[in-house]
């Protein structure tokens, strides 16, 4: 398997070199040359647990990977996860499920790929002798599950550029509290945007990127978009087959990563009748996909802070396919939208797609319905899902993030302070953390220092 960069001035590659590769030289993400027909495959799926089916699924894609080591990969990947089903179906009620992505180990959705991408990254160290150095921004979970994903890894630092004062205190223990020498948890005065906006930069300095060995582990990274994919395929086999047919995912969004990689199930053959985009106030693609008008205003903070998100990155990706794969017109598009701020398509197909926005005052009402009709509590992110839910079919909304990383909001919702022992051990640990400018020179200068030194 190949993989093309979507703005078509990168040479394809095959997934291990686009895996260490991250951005390509040209800006664009990498995407499969022709995402496979998922459907020869999917009743010998069935019935797999978690790891059997990402290796499964990875066999089509890693297909340069020695298949030992991918094995491996996989396998070690999803070890400590705390619950037996790695990602367990929580049923609310007949038609209406959470897809509890929270068990692994730093309690967000994002365990799922950055486990796995980690031990990629040491297959890699081993295979190419070569060190590395991971550049990453986040807006709170990311940052958590890089660090985590990478830990303790031979030839690795780790750089992490987050909103100060935008992530909430335990996701910032979850960084600073590492009391690893090879962690470098950086707050900038800025957004997530501004972070992921500098570190695209420092990519796009092919020579810097080079020299100092740089790889990525945001969700422009290939492999991050296809671990993704595993849990909409292993989700659509728990549910009872009478429930398979009109099947809607509901997916807090912010860089667009997570609902894109259950997209690209849908396009494989995985029968899934539509995708539901669940934002918070920040609603750039709320709006996108009912108006298909993309703009960007100034990011409000929000109780569902890891989607404080308006440039969300895979939506390129997303804009490949939308535009028949055309890289000219994907190359238009993003020139004209990063010089304007702003781009109208005069005919978006908005797909199987359905989009709402919830207010912070909408995500504590629905923490507090859910717990009052069910007993379940929502974490602030999950809780957007519940915004304008489709009425009809199965619902399977996306649970991304354990609630106990936000417990000021749910003491708020429910008067209830969720805890979390992964959480309350950090709490004894001196932070560790860096103060930077979100220009890419300093970022370079920061990481040349650290490198060198
Ligand atoms: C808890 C949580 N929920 C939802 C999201 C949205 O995911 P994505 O950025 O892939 O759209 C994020 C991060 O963005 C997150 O950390
Ligand atoms: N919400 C994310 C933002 C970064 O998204 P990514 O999927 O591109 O890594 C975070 O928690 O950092």
């Amino acid at each position: 398997m190949q993989y093309v960069s979507t703005r078509g001035q990168s040479d394809p590659l095959s997934f291990t070199k686009a895996v260490a590769t991250g951005l390509a030289p040209d800006g664009g993400l990498y995407v499969p040359m022709d995402l496979p027909d998922l459907r020869p495959f999917l009743k010998d799926w069935e019935g797999l647990g978690y790891a059997d089916l990402c290796e499964e699924f990875f066999k089509l894609f890693a297909t340069d990977l020695d298949p030992v080591v991918l094995k491996q990969c996989v396998r070690d990947a999803y070890l400590d996860f705390s619950h037996p089903d790695t990602a367990p179906l929580k049923t609310l009620e007949k038609g209406l499920h959470v897809l509890e992505l929270f068990h692994g180990p730093t309690l967000a959705f994002k365990d799922f790929a950055l486990q796995l991408l980690g031990n990629l990254y040491e297959a890699q160290i081993q295979r190419t002798g070569n060190p590395i150095n991971v550049l990453g921004a986040t807006s709170g979970d990311t940052g958590a599950a890089a660090i985590h994903g990478l830990l303790g890894k031979e030839g690795v630092n780790i750089f992490i550029l987050y909103p100060r004062g935008g992530v909430s205190a335990l996701q910032e223990r979850q960084m600073t509290c590492t009391r690893a020498d090879n962690v470098y948890a950086i707050g900038i005065d800025g957004t997530f945007d501004d972070a992921q906006n500098s570190i695209k930069e420092v990519f796009g300095d092919l020579e810097f990127r080079h020299s100092a060995h740089l790889s990525a582990v945001n969700s422009i990274n290939l492999a991050r978009v296809l671990a993704q994919c595993v849990y909409y395929i292993y989700a659509f086999f728990r549910l009872p087959e009478e429930e398979r047919e009109n099947l809607t995912f509901v997916v807090p969004t912010g860089n667009f990563g997570n609902v894109l990689a259950g997209w690209w199930t849908q396009k494989m053959g995985l029968p899934v009748k539509g995708f539901h985009i669940a934002t918070n106030q920040n609603d750039i693609l709320y709006r996108l996909f009912t108006t298909g008008k993309y703009e960007v205003h100034s990011v409000h903070p929000s109780s569902a802070p890891s989607m404080d998100i308006q440039i969300a990155s895979n939506f390129e990706r997303f804009l490949y396919f939308h535009e028949g794969q055309d890289p000219a017109r994907v190359r238009e598009i993003m020139s004209q939208f990063r010089d304007s701020g702003q781009y109208t398509f005069a005919d978006f197909n908005r797909d199987t797609f359905s989009a709402s926005r919830a207010t912070d005052a909408d995500i504590q009402a629905h923490i507090r319905d859910i717990h009052e009709q069910y007993g379940y509590v929502l974490d602030p992110h999950t809780a957007c899902g519940f915004q304008n839910l489709p009425e009809s079919g199965t619902r399977v909304v996306l649970g991304t993030a354990d609630p106990a990383k936000f417990p000021e909001t749910i003491e708020l919702s429910i008067g209830e302070h969720p805890k979390s022992p992964r959480l309350e051990e950090l709490k004894a640990i001196e932070p560790c953390s860096y103060v930077l400018e979100p220009d890419p020179e300093s970022v370079k200068k920061f990481i040349h220092e650290h490198i060198t030194s």
